[in-house]
């Protein structure tokens, strides 16, 4: 990684002429390139901007023009559509091409990064220098640029995140996050970086649980972390046996864990399922911690340096078992690890602070405990008869039933009761739940109305 990340740094710098504070766009799928391009970036202070491979033109081109990226890495699946917008593109200078084949006008890593000098001095970082953008996930509008300081790198070394996953030399950790989300970085890099355990990377070009089920009784892989949507495929498979041979811990986030699965899981493969909270804006905040209990249903405890208060909109501490918006303490310190602005969006980025704290526009309550209970997000709770519905609850409910695989709840407006419930489910096969892509991609389109009792 040394020898390779200083070559893949030469080549940035020296070939391509980026400089500290330049956006550099990554598309990778999981290729050992998309490693050694961030820790490349973290050696120059080129800002490294991960983007996921679903992405099509348009979405390239909007990434591309607010963040005026002066490069793109990717691969020749993508290249066609990156060159189809290029010409709308003033600042991208540098087009770098993963892929065995060469394609005009861009220029080949792989052999650059052979015939790069494995010499290189790294910039001296300072905590508080940019390093990252990640692009939210979109669900409510545009994704949001989540600039992020070397700190939220930094951060993985504390001893009070290093107890999520409790690491060892030994371990052999999967995280099955799509490359273009932070918690890839954090769970395929920066995690096992630090703890010096062993990445696991399965290409997985499609998303199929008999091949994840296949994979973890095929090598020895000790953990493994993904969305909850994996987890219930898994358990969805009905496979014979689920008693993987040296799996010891799972860990999940990314959207709401119903308490059911969590035991299903268990019983099933006798191995807890942790469950993780976080955001692009934050990483992971929030988290039951190996070895703590677990209350099923619950996203366990802050993480500190954050401290995680259920907040009104006024940016008050609410008591217990309230419920409100999660906020993370950012005055008088922000806490390190905690984003540094929305980038090119100083209105965005004021409008998430609330008195002291980050609001995360989740609702959630803590309990006496201090353990978190996700409801929904601000802007998916339904009022109904002045009664607020948080729609998981009512996902929850309708996945009960055994004919029912996803589900996905929204409101829409009706003129006695305010909003009113409807539901739609259908199969899918993304890391991300249906019900948090649903209602985030189709505000208010009206979908035949359940009797949900
Ligand atoms: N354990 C969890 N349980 C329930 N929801 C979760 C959990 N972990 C994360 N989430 C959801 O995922 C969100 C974070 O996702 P991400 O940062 O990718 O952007 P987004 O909020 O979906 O996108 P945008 O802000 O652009 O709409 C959280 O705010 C929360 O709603």
């Amino acid at each position: 990684m040394t020898d390779l990340t200083r070559r893949a740094a030469n080549v940035f710098t020296q070939t391509c002429g980026l400089q500290e504070g330049d956006h550099l766009a990554l598309i990778l799928p999981r290729v050992p390139e998309w490693w050694l391009v961030i820790v490349a970036c973290i050696r120059t202070g080129i800002v490294f901007m991960p983007g996921t491979t679903q992405m099509k033109a348009k979405d390239i081109l909007y990434r591309l023009q607010v963040s005026k990226a002066k490069g793109i890495v990717t691969t020749d699946t993508l290249a066609p559509e990156v060159d189809s917008v290029a010409s709308e593109c003033p600042a991208l200078k540098t087009k770098l091409l993963v892929s065995d084949h060469s394609r005009k006008g861009w220029l080949d890593f792989r052999s650059l990064i052979r015939s790069e000098s494995p010499v290189h001095t790294c910039i001296k970082s300072k905590t508080l220098d940019p390093m990252a953008i990640f692009f939210t996930s979109g669900t409510t509008g545009f994704p949001k640029m989540a600039k992020h300081s070397h700190g939220l790198a930094l951060r993985s070394f504390f001893p009070s995140c290093r107890k999520l996953l409790q690491l060892k030399t030994s371990d052999v950790l999967w995280c099955l996050s799509d490359t273009g989300w932070i918690l890839a970085f954090g769970g395929s890099l920066l995690e096992p970086w630090t703890a010096g355990s062993t990445v696991f990377v399965h290409h997985l070009p499609q998303f199929d649980p008999k091949v994840i089920v296949q994979t973890l009784f095929k090598y020895p892989i000790t953990q493994c972390f993904a969305a909850p949507s994996v987890f219930r495929m898994i358990l969805q498979q009905n496979s014979t046996s689920l008693r993987f041979p040296t799996l010891e811990h799972c860990c999940t986030g990314g959207e709401a864990l119903l308490p059911e699965e969590q035991e299903l899981w268990r019983r099933q493969t006798g191995i807890l399922l942790y469950q993780a909270y976080g955001q692009s804006e934050t990483g992971i905040s929030c988290g039951t911690l190996r070895g703590m209990k677990i209350k099923p249903g619950s996203m366990g405890k802050a993480i500190p340096p954050y401290d995680i208060q259920i907040i009104d909109d006024k940016g008050n501490i609410l008591p217990p078992n309230t419920e409100g918006n999660i906020g993370i303490r950012i005055k008088p310190t922000r806490p390190i690890g905690v984003f540094m602005c929305y980038e090119s969006n100083p209105v965005k980025t004021a409008e998430v602070e609330c008195g002291d704290f980050y609001n995360s526009g989740d609702r959630a309550t803590v309990d006496a405990e201090g353990y978190f209970w996700f409801l929904g997000r601000a802007d998916d709770v339904i009022n109904a008869s002045g009664y607020r519905i948080g729609p998981a609850e009512v996902e929850n409910a309708l996945a009960e039933h055994p004919a029912v695989a996803e589900s996905a709840v929204v409101s829409s407006p009706d003129p006695i009761r305010g909003e009113v419930r409807n539901g739609t489910w259908r199969s899918l096969w993304l890391g991300v739940g249906l019900g948090r892509q649903v209602r985030g991609k189709l505000p208010g389109h009206t979908y035949p109305a359940l009797d949900l009792g």
